[in-house]
């Protein structure tokens, strides 16, 4: 019998020209819509996850990570996997089980394209490629990182605000602006928390205007630990770049600033967001955490690279600032291609020439601005996603994890195709005091990794002590397991697997957080606790009031946003 598609007439394409045409949920044929790259879009809970080997009975707590999922199809054809909407995954895990809960971040952008049942946003950080209808719409997708703040969680993308959710319910609160605190139009994927204090340093870049505007300047957070903003300082940068993760020592920030670019002229023609410059330097900026006046920031600079995430940070005996990340070879983002279009790495074959090393530096924080610097060591790697253990943030530290790129291992090319999200097929655990022990554990011809997560052991306070946990994704088989390591020795194998029976997204990042400190804050954020609920923002962003009232529509009246209720409350 002929397959019943083949008895059906031909479809009309889905796309024509690069947009959206008709009525059908069909997403784009590209590599990012496609394989282990395709849609899931899926809301669940899954109680009793099967497992293989015996899950640490002292891993109480949940973790929680991050991954872009288009909801609908994206408006162009080739719209790119940092343009999904954001969805949460939780593991539960209690007494050696694990439960499993995922849920769509409901932002303003989300709940205006629920309403319409399509997309109604277009291009990455391009308002001005949007359906009318979301006009002065918060724009984000939420989709980087998920974090835990005072008893929420908060689902946060660089270009825009966060947005809060429920812990246990994985339910969106809304936008979250710190009870009125923090008014800028983006905020940083990555804060940082000081685990002696117990405050969030934070930061936006292009935030000056609307997020989206080229804007030169950084503005710099710190909350405190109870949730009292105690610093706001606002710096210039030398250019509008990308400042995506940062480091933080008792006394400094450090933003790196990634010569990828923004430029208004072609974001008003429809164009990326971003484009790499290959003749730019990468920056650090370098500010005090403590009383920072807008002249105070100093600018170093250094050969182009593209930087990655930070490992670890801290100040040495001689108050220098030692900083480590991985920095790659060539632009990451090979779909923001420079607006020359001359040697930039778009094929696959040029991208697998890119290294990634772990960089350390040393930076003189007395340096006068724009010195030139050089990194200290390289350690000889080639990976992304490190993660420490959050106990030494801003202390000296010896042990980090990463994925790993290993290019000698085979890999089922016929089975799997071309690996997607990056071949991190290793799982890296390294020392910066012994830089030859390297304990890594290889996943197979057919499986990769996404972003590790350390988990302490409960009653030890030894740096390193715990466990890693990493999702594996199995290319072939479009399914994911997640791995759990004794941190101290990944080579000796995972010590218990959890198999989920569907394929989640790839992600990016991810958190765990002890069930005491869970438990702590719903008691406190109660109805009637001492703290009381978490509240969305009451406000319009300042750009959108601004923009409300050239458009004379006065502050009573809300920018149309083409939906009810994407005010966020
Ligand atoms: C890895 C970085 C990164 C940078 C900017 C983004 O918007 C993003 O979205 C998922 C990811
Ligand atoms: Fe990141």
């Amino acid at each position: 019998m002929a397959h019943i598609f083949s008895l059906a007439s031909p479809a009309p394409s889905a796309y024509h020209e690069g947009n959206r045409s008709g009525d059908q949920v069909k997403f784009p044929d590209s590599g990012f819509f496609q394989g282990f790259n395709s849609p899931s879009r899926l809301e669940a809970d899954i109680f009793e996850l099967e497992t293989t080997g015996t899950i640490p009975k002292d891993i109480n707590g949940t973790f929680y990570r991050i991954q872009p999922d288009h909801r609908f199809p994206p408006l162009f054809e080739e719209d790119i996997h940092f343009n999904g909407d954001g969805s949460v995954s939780a593991f539960r895990f209690e007494n050696g089980h694990v439960d499993f809960r995922q849920r769509f971040v409901h932002t303003d952008r989300f709940k205006a394209e629920k309403k319409a049942r399509k997309s109604l946003l277009g291009k990455y950080r391009n308002p001005y490629t949007d359906n009318e209808m979301v006009k002065g719409i918060i724009r984000t997708a939420s989709n980087t990182n998920i974090i835990f703040w005072r008893g929420v969680l908060l689902a946060v993308k660089e270009d825009g605000p966060p947005f809060a959710m429920d812990p246990v319910t994985l339910e969106t609160i809304g936008r979250y602006d710190f009870d009125g605190q923090v008014q800028s139009p983006t905020f940083t994927a990555h804060p940082k928390f000081d685990p002696d204090t117990g405050e969030m340093v934070c930061y936006g870049y292009e935030a000056g205007g609307d997020g989206h505007d080229a804007s030169c300047d950084i503005v710099v957070y710190t909350i405190d630990k109870d949730g009292k903003k105690t610093e706001e300082c606002w710096y210039e940068a030398p250019f509008c770049g990308m400042i995506h993760d940062c480091a933080i020592t008792k006394n400094y920030l450090i933003l790196p600033l990634t010569p990828i670019k923004v430029n208004a002229e072609r974001l008003k023609k429809g164009g990326n967001h971003f484009a790499w410059d290959p003749d730019e330097d990468q920056w650090y900026g370098i500010v005090p955490r403590r009383n920072g006046k807008p002249e105070d920031i100093v600018w170093l600079r250094a050969d182009n690279g593209f930087h990655g995430h930070v490992a670890g940070s801290y100040e040495d005996e001689d108050g220098k600032i030692v900083v480590d990340l991985t920095i790659a070879s060539d632009n990451v983002f090979f779909f923001f291609p420079p607006d020359n279009l001359a040697n930039t790495p778009t094929t696959l074959l040029q991208r697998n020439k890119l290294v990634s090393d772990t960089y350390r530096w040393v930076f003189d924080p007395h340096s006068p601005t724009h010195t030139r610097v050089k990194p200290f060591k390289t350690f000889g790697i080639n990976g992304e996603f490190s993660r420490i253990d959050d106990r030494v943030l801003t202390k000296k530290y010896n042990h980090f994890w990463q994925c790993n790129i290993d290019p000698a291992k085979p890999y089922d090319f016929p089975k799997c195709g071309p690996p997607a999200g990056g071949l991190f097929n290793v799982l890296g655990h390294f020392q910066w005091d012994n830089f030859e022990k390297k304990d890594t554990y290889w996943a197979g011809p057919t499986c990769t990794f996404q972003e590790p997560v350390f988990v302490p052991k409960a009653r030890s306070t030894v740096e390193g002590e715990g466990y890693i946990m990493a999702l594996l994704n199995h290319l072939d088989v479009l399914r994911n397991d997640i791995l759990i390591f004794d941190a101290l020795h990944l080579a000796q194998g995972p010590l218990a697997v959890i198999h989920l029976p569907v394929k989640l997204r790839l992600g990016l990042h991810g958190n765990f957080i002890e069930q005491k400190e869970i438990d702590e804050w719903a008691e406190r954020r109660r109805e009637g606790g001492d703290v009381g609920p978490a509240r969305a923002a009451k406000d319009m962003l300042p750009w959108q009031k601004k923009m409300a009232e050239e458009q004379g529509l006065g502050d009573a009246v809300p920018v149309p946003m083409g939906s009810n209720g994407v005010n966020g409350h």
